[in-house]
């Protein structure tokens, strides 16, 4: 087994998250948060800071970047582990644009479109949007079906 590591950052106002809907890639046709692939030359934190900026052009400072959760997704018959660094902050600069690979959107926290997102979404959305921090391991059958989860609370990263 080997390991890719990610970023996935959420943008927060106090009733509503920020979202992108993927446009092409892995992903596509889902809207999540935006991340993606930790370069050799960066840190984690500087990786969501530089893929948020690149997927939904907001800027956000180090000091106002708070990690949230680790994931780690496992595809049935792939060797990679993905380890995905999540982030949230409240506080960011600039206006939002649509990319090449996103097209970003504010949701109420009650229409969040789970039907069209990542399947473990639902599950761990909860923790983030109730405050607490979290580790989780989903094993997947193709992108859409989860056989086995862990989900725990933690209590800091
Ligand atoms: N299951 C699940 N739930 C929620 N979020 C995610 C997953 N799996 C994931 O990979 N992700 C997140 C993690 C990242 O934020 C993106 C995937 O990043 P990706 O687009 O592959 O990385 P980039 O570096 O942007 O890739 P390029 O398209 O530029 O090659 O989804």
């Amino acid at each position: 087994m080997s390991r890719k590591v990610l970023t996935l950052v959420l943008i927060r106002k106090p009733n509503e998250v920020l979202l992108g809907y993927k446009k092409r890639g892995f992903g596509s046709n889902k809207w999540n948060g935006f991340g993606g692939k930790v370069e050799d030359n960066e840190s984690i934190c500087e990786a969501a800071i530089r893929e948020l900026r690149e997927e939904s052009g907001l800027v956000v400072s180090p000091a106002n970047l708070q990690q949230v959760g680790m994931i780690n997704f496992e595809f049935v018959g792939d060797p990679i582990i993905l380890e995905v660094h999540v982030f949230t902050s409240a506080m960011y600069e600039g206006q939002h644009f649509e990319t090449e690979e996103m097209m970003p959107k504010w949701f109420k926290l009650q229409d969040i479109p789970f039907h069209e997102m990542w399947a473990d979404d639902r599950l761990w959305f909860p923790l983030f949007l109730s405050g607490k921090k979290f580790q989780g391991y989903f094993l997947f059958q193709g992108h859409d079906v989860i056989l086995k989860h862990t989900l725990n609370t933690v209590e800091h990263f």
